[in-house]
């Protein structure tokens, strides 16, 4: 039986995640591979995962290729471009709250819509989309806008459309070209998965509902509103609901944290299970991923 196939959209990069005693250990990881990793361990075997990137062909770009196989990823979508290289991040700790590093400005991945032929041939493969605010800010303007009209046509084929904002405010020239960008990531998905901090940051929301209401008005069907250890808020234009994450005293590194939780609720929606329970699933799954160093669980 053909597989139904979902395509996740974004960079992969080298990730160097702590080791103790100054010592860091090589990894590959970035936000919407991190889903898709998480996709493939909790979709049933009538799903594919693909990943939609750029890398080089140089020796680590071949690493990360096969290392992309070996999770059970489907690569046919992944463009090699001679003279580029994968980029590089450190994962900072203090506690378990991360930050990052980045080597990336010239990373191959910023050519991932570059040509029209290669983002047409992954549009046609997949039934459903994942992509990222991290995704939309390393593409060079006229890509972003390419990438943008072709989930606008997915959504408009009655196709899923999952977009996490991530916003990283660093990647983007100024705060109007991110929120606009960010707005237009919105406008052309069906679920949309904010993390509250970001966006009150961002966009000076004053509370999850604001956040919600925000995207629900971009035309987005169902919004899950993450906030770390507070509750996460689902809602839709009909119903809102509160779902409190565990409580986790032994988290270590929350690199990968909203990564997982959408590869989790994804992957219930996906299967038909109703959004409070979904949010359940991402809760557990994330709960999981912080107890370990980096981003993917290995
Ligand atoms: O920050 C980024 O661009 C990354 O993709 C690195 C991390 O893997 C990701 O942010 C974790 O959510």
């Amino acid at each position: 039986m053909p597989k139904t196939i979902i395509v996740s959209i974004g960079e992969c990069m080298v990730e160097l995640a702590s080791a103790g005693d100054g010592l860091y250990r090589k990894g590959f990881a970035g936000d919407t591979l991190n889903t898709a990793w998480y996709l493939r361990r909790e979709l049933g075997p009538d799903w594919a995962v693909a990943y939609l990137t750029a890398l080089g062909t140089d020796g680590t770009s071949d690493e990360m290729q096969a290392f992309f196989a070996d999770a059970g990823l489907v690569t046919d979508h992944v463009r090699r471009i001679p003279e580029r290289m994968p980029g590089l991040y450190m994962i900072h700790l203090e506690g378990a709250e991360r930050s990052f590093s980045y080597w990336r400005d010239s990373a191959a991945a910023r050519l991932l819509a570059a040509d029209p032929a290669h983002l047409a041939r992954a549009f046609a493969a997949g039934d459903a989309f994942y992509f990222s605010g991290i995704t939309l800010a390393i593409l060079p303007a006229p890509d972003r806008q390419r990438l943008i009209e072709s989930l606008g046509a997915a959504k408009a084929a009655g196709k899923t459309v999952a977009f996490d904002p991530n916003i990283r405010p660093r990647l983007w020239p100024n705060p109007a070209e991110m929120r606009d960008a960010i707005t237009a990531g919105a406008s052309v998905s069906t679920i949309c998965l904010p993390s509250f901090p970001d966006e009150e940051a961002a966009f000076g929301d004053a509370s999850p509902d604001a956040t919600a209401e925000r995207y629900l008005g971009c035309g987005v069907g169902e919004v899950v509103v993450k906030d770390g250890a507070d509750p996460a808020l689902v809602a839709t234009p009909k119903h809102r609901e509160r779902i409190q994450p565990a409580t986790i005293t032994d988290a270590v590194d929350t690199t990968g944290a909203g990564d997982s939780f959408n590869a989790g609720y994804l992957a219930a929606r996906l299967a038909g299970v109703p959004a409070p329970d979904a949010v359940r699933r991402g809760h557990a799954l994330a709960g999981e991923v912080v107890r370990h160093y980096g981003a993917l669980i290995r």
